[in-house]
């Protein structure tokens, strides 16, 4: 309707010049300019509403596209992490959906208003007269053949400039986590050097890209200037010739304008939507990747288990990679705690990330209470077996949120009980806010040791019956160390726990103590017995007492 209106004033012109004006009638005068007026506040409220119901149509699929990722992402789980760049995930969520936005923000709602507009403009064109109406052909023909050329370079490098942004972005965020290295390296300068080289590489693209675009509208120009003069020159002879009124011949001009800017606008519509199409592809993969780890179609959930672990035949490999596990077998009873240690890259944490189903062995099994952890629900599980990590990640939020965000909705009691546990409660008072100060990237540093007592607070509320220990306590000094201890080991009570170990040291207490070799269970046995047995392990043992 709105573009019905609009459409409408040419005819309005047409009618007022060939047969208001004559006719000297100005009572019709009177009532065209009411008409006018009311089509006009109508066309105001109707374009209200269009807007209303566009903005609806635009936000809602946002929301729902946003959606869907973060349960792809999820879905497909560590393996995608460590697969992918994070500047690389960043730019599909930022500019990989902008560009699915543009398509059903942009065109599809122009291409149906616009071909409405077409449909009513161009009866009308050819209802004034139908022999100049002939003009826009040629017109047409032309941009048709050479528009798209351009439109195509145009967005092509507008791809090439995107792909161009993700990696400066990359580099950016590179850049901004290797603060600190860079700086202790004295490389800022090189790694500004670099970055410019980046940027300046985009711009490049981004300059091409323009130029590519402007010379689309020169043609666009062109094509319309040409149509408009032949227009004139076969126009004014009609009109002097009595073929066709004035007033019908400023309606055809006007309407001319519109059909022909419509036409260029479309070829430019659906040639760049054709593109933009192809430029959403790394997100359609995105939401078809097939995750590593898969719920299985009948999932088991154990309200509570032993804490049994037994590895049996495990075989492991990175997607694309040579086996990093092999042949691995272990029995680990409830309440174990035991050690896995043995030289650097021969895969003690990859074995952590197979207890968490994060991966699943090739071959082989991996057994939670004597069931296999593939017929496991993946919450499930994961509930049951908790991680330390080497380093604690803080969210950019309060004390007490990061001691909570694992848990539904625990009590201010259930908290700081967590957090004493964890002998985490004293330092925490101290804090400017208590438990409401925030910390994290834009709060309150912590130091390592704190952090990790906050993320084992954390523990403490879900109680795992599985703890694996990823050199916890390695990036610690020996106070925060010992401190960390003291959390652990009332965590580990009464729990199964693997630890990854790099310093022998630390793995005296454990009950049993494994040396991962080249993916296999190579030795196993007490601290005692795998001295007394003079292996791999006494070798370790004294390898690490000459470095000191
Ligand atoms: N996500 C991954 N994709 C591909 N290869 C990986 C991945 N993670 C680790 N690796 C490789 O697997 C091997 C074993 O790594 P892993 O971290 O399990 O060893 P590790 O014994 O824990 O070593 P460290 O004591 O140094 O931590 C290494 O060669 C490593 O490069």
């Amino acid at each position: 309707m709105v573009s019905a209106i609009e459409m409408s004033i040419p005819k309005f012109i047409q009618y007022f010049i060939d047969d208001v004006l004559p006719a000297r009638d100005y009572e019709q005068f009177g009532i065209l300019l009411l008409i006018l007026a009311a089509l006009f506040v109508i066309s105001i409220i109707l374009a209200a509403a269009r807007k209303r119901v566009e903005r609806i149509l635009q936000e809602k699929p946002a929301m729902d596209v946003l959606r869907a990722m973060l349960e792809q992402l999820r879905y497909l789980g560590l393996s995608y992490y460590e697969k992918n760049a994070a500047g690389s995930t960043l730019s599909l969520f930022k500019e990989e959906v902008n560009q699915l936005q543009h398509i059903y923000r942009r065109y599809f709602p122009s291409l149906i208003h616009q071909g409405i507009m077409l449909l009513i403009s161009t009866s009308l064109l050819v209802q004034t007269n139908a022999y100049l109406s002939l003009i826009i052909i040629p017109c047409f023909l032309s941009y048709y053949l050479v528009g798209p050329y351009f439109e195509k370079k145009a967005t092509i490098w507008a791809r090439e400039s995107q792909s161009r942004r993700t990696q400066a972005n990359q580099q950016l965020y590179n850049s901004f986590s290797a603060f600190l290295e860079l700086r202790a390296f004295g490389a800022q300068k090189w790694d500004t050097q670099r970055l410019i080289e980046q940027f300046t590489f985009m711009q490049r693209a981004n300059n091409i890209q323009n130029w590519f675009a402007y010379s689309r509208g020169t043609v666009r120009r062109v094509t319309i200037g040409l149509g408009a003069l032949a227009m004139f020159w076969f126009g004014i002879g009609m009109v002097q010739s009595g073929e066709l009124t004035v007033g019908a011949f400023i309606a055809f001009s006007l309407l001319y304008t519109r059909v022909i800017r419509l036409l260029t606008s479309m070829v430019t519509l659906t040639t760049e939507q054709r593109l933009t199409i192809i430029q959403t592809e790394k997100l359609y993969l995105f939401m078809k990747e097939q995750a590593e780890v898969k719920q299985p179609t009948a999932p088991i959930k154990l309200h509570e288990v032993k804490g049994e672990l037994s590895f049996y035949n495990v075989t492991f490999a990175y997607p694309g990679r040579d086996p990093i596990i092999e042949q691995f077998n272990l029995e680990v009873t409830s309440g174990m705690k035991v050690a896995l240690v043995g030289k650097s890259g021969n895969g003690k944490s990859t074995l952590t990330k197979l207890i968490g189903r994060f991966y699943d062995p090739q071959d082989g099994e991996i057994y939670l209470d004597g069931i296999a952890l593939r017929q496991f629900d993946l919450t499930n599980l994961r509930d049951h077996v908790g991680f330390v990590f080497q380093e604690a990640f803080l969210y950019g939020d309060t004390v007490r949120a990061n001691i909570a965000f694992a848990c539904d909705d625990p009590t201010e009691e259930q908290i700081v009980e967590a957090a004493k546990a964890a002998y985490a409660h004293d330092f925490i008072m101290e804090l400017p806010q208590g438990y409401d100060t925030v910390v994290g990237e834009r709060g309150i540093k912590l130091s390592g040791g704190q952090k990790q007592r906050i993320a084992i607070a954390r523990l403490f509320l879900r109680m795992p019956k599985v703890l694996v220990l990823d050199e916890a306590t390695s990036a610690l000094d020996n106070v925060s160390e010992y401190e960390v201890k003291k959390a652990l080991e009332a965590l580990m009570e009464n729990c199964t726990t693997i630890t990854v170990a790099h310093r022998l040291s630390t793995v005296q207490d454990y009950d049993q103590i494994v040396v991962v070799d080249q993916g296999r269970n190579a030795e196993q046995g007490t601290y005692e017995e795998l001295i007394a047995r003079g292996g791999l392990f006494y070798q370790l043992l004294k390898g690490e007492s000459e470095h000191e």
